[in-house]
């Protein structure tokens, strides 16, 4: 039989578009499905119509933008994802952070610091990531955020139950910082043209300059550009897969147009890579079980789900300058080694600040105005009834003429997102959740604090001790007390294990029962990573992606012959 592709992917985040590429690369005629758009230079949504209109993927209410916001009553976490092409790369704030080497505690043998290293090495170098260069080019070193959390790094006392000192580091981003003065535009290594990052703080709103060296601009572009490939990937964007199907020794993938739900195209491939993040990746093959598509899938799918252990803590009213608008989301990160839990799994936590868009700075200077500016704008209005009551009655005023300082008064002085400090930590819960579906098919994720409280306890301290020492005041997430998380790295639901006794998929991805058929993205980390996930996500499947052996094309048999 004919078969439409060797290989078809759904999703393009760090699993899709890392296995996208190097399958190209190997001969393969691949096939990209992925259900967002293709978002360009420009094109993410700024002014306030258009945020209400194209930010969001939500397509029961016709939005088809690019943060998925989940939440349900039944579910203990509410997750942040993206969609469009480049997945999560769209909207992450650009950390690649290698995991640590005891971390790899309960994951098939195979992996392991050593054996990562050079698929770390690998990816980083596709990505073109870099440290921050604070230290080294005078426009980054002024980023007050960075250099508050060094200072408090350097500053304050380690946690009584740390391990050794934590340190401060800049960990490599995959932004592009090259270029010689802010916006200044060059090619990247793969050829897509980006701009030098100019501090707005917008990476996690889509990037409009192309700093960010977001998956479709490297990966993806090279999967679609290749000039020696015998087929540059087919990239089908708008492509949202509802239905994957065994048929022996291949599978039919059938997707819609999210804008018309009707309309299903079906293609064939003799094998597929879902690579649709854990709770896509989980959920559509939860549904394609429920509905005997698949009907041998094991009972580990769902399991080992973990938030990598997130929490956002905010600080308000610091006597410091953190400009938090000012640079890329995250710049710099503090980690902390601790004792482990009771029962021996590694514990480690991981502290960044974080930035946010100026235009959201704006909106809350608005939203909560603050005394001065309140003043400011009854003054300018006073000002004005006082100038055309003198006008009326024909009086000589001796009111200055310029009154642009009157008119910068009535501008909020904004010290609350001024003073503001966002901190994230992250580090390694237990991944004891499950992904479940509801009656209509929703994916609802069920997880307890109890397993990971210790985890969250620490990180909370610490947050609170920070406040303490910059004179702001700490507020918690307050969800978190009812059991319920948010979370922006989700992971696990279709876990990796050395037997269909331990694991959902195999160590390089295979889903057991049913040969062809891979899960290469979170879902298969079977821990949580620690540190920010996307890294060892990506390296994983440059691993996997290594252990497929190149097609025997006719290019490749002539250039054999030959
Ligand atoms: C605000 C924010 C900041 C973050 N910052 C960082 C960071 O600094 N560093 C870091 O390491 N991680 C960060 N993350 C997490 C990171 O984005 C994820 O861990 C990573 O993207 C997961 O990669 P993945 O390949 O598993 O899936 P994803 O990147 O989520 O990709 C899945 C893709 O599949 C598509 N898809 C889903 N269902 C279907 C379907 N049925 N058909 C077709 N396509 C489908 C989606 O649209 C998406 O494009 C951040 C996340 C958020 C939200």
């Amino acid at each position: 039989m004919n078969l439409d592709y060797d290989y078809i992917v759904i999703g393009s985040g760090f699993g899709g578009s890392v296995m996208t590429c190097r399958l190209v690369e190997k001969g393969y005629k691949v096939c990209l499905m992925e259900r967002g758009r293709q978002w360009k230079i420009g094109q993410f949504p700024r002014r306030p119509h258009d945020v209400q209109q194209r930010m969001f993927w939500d397509p029961e209410d016709q939005k088809y933008g690019l943060m998925e916001l989940r939440d349900t009553p039944e579910s203990d976490v509410l997750s942040l994802t993206a969609s469009g092409l480049g997945g999560g790369s769209l909207i992450y704030a650009n950390v690649l952070y290698r995991m640590p080497e005891r971390f790899f505690q309960g994951w098939p043998q195979i992996y392991n610091r050593k054996s990562l290293d050079p698929f770390y090495d690998r990816v980083l170098h596709m990505m073109e990531a870099k440290p921050y260069p604070y230290e080294t080019q005078n426009y980054y070193k002024a980023t007050p955020k960075t250099a508050l959390l060094k200072r408090l790094a350097e500053e304050m006392p380690p946690p009584p139950d740390s391990v050794g000192k934590p340190s401060f580091n800049l960990p490599p981003l995959a932004v592009r910082f090259e270029g010689s003065f802010p916006g200044h535009q060059t090619h990247n290594m793969h050829g897509a043209l980006q701009s030098k990052c100019n501090k707005c703080g917008d990476c996690d709103i889509g990037c409009n300059i192309n700093a960010k060296n977001s998956l479709d601009l490297n990966y993806i572009f090279r999967a679609r550009h290749l000039k020696t490939a015998e087929h540059p990937a087919d990239i089908r964007t708008h492509a949202d897969v509802v239905r994957i199907e065994h048929c022996g020794d291949y599978y039919k993938v059938t997707y819609v147009i999210p804008e018309f739900p009707q309309q299903e195209t079906t293609f064939t491939a003799k094998n597929v890579v879902l690579s649709a993040g854990s709770i896509g990746s989980t959920s559509l093959l939860l549904k394609m079980k429920k509905q005997g598509h698949l009907p041998n899938l094991n009972i580990w799918l769902g399991k080992k789900w973990s938030g990598n252990g997130d929490l956002l803590g905010l600080i308000f009213g610091s006597r410091e300058n953190i400009d938090a608008t000012n640079g890329p989301v995250i710049t710099g990160a503090i980690e902390y080694n601790f004792k482990d839990y009771e029962d021996g799994y590694h514990h480690g936590m991981y502290l960044q600040e974080a930035g946010f868009p100026v235009g959201f700075a704006w909106y809350l200077s608005g939203k909560i105005p603050q005394l001065p500016g309140i003043r400011g704008l009854g003054t300018l209005f006073a000002h004005s009834i006082k100038k055309y009551i003198f006008k009326i009655l024909n009086i000589e005023s001796r009111d200055q003429i310029n009154v642009g300082d009157e008119f910068a008064q009535a501008i909020d002085r904004a010290d609350f997102t001024k003073r503001c400090f966002v901190l994230l930590g992250m580090g390694r819960d237990k991944p004891d959740g499950e992904i479940r579906l509801r009656s209509d098919n929703q994916a609802i994720i069920k997880w307890k604090m109890d397993g990971s409280k210790l985890h969250f306890d620490r990180l909370r301290t610490q947050m609170k001790k920070i406040a303490e020492r910059i004179g702001g005041v700490f507020v918690d997430n307050p969800l978190t007390h009812l059991n319920k998380v948010v979370a922006v790295h989700p992971l696990g639901g279709c876990p990796m294990g050395e037997t269909p006794d331990t694991g959902f998929v195999n160590p390089l991805g295979e889903v057991y029962g049913y040969k062809g058929l891979y899960v290469v993205d979170g879902s298969i980390l079977p821990t949580s990573t620690g540190p920010n996930p996307s890294l060892t996500i990506a390296a994983v499947a440059e691993y996997i992606a290594e252990q497929i052996p190149a097609k025997i094309t006719h290019k490749s048999k002539e250039t054999q012959e030959a």
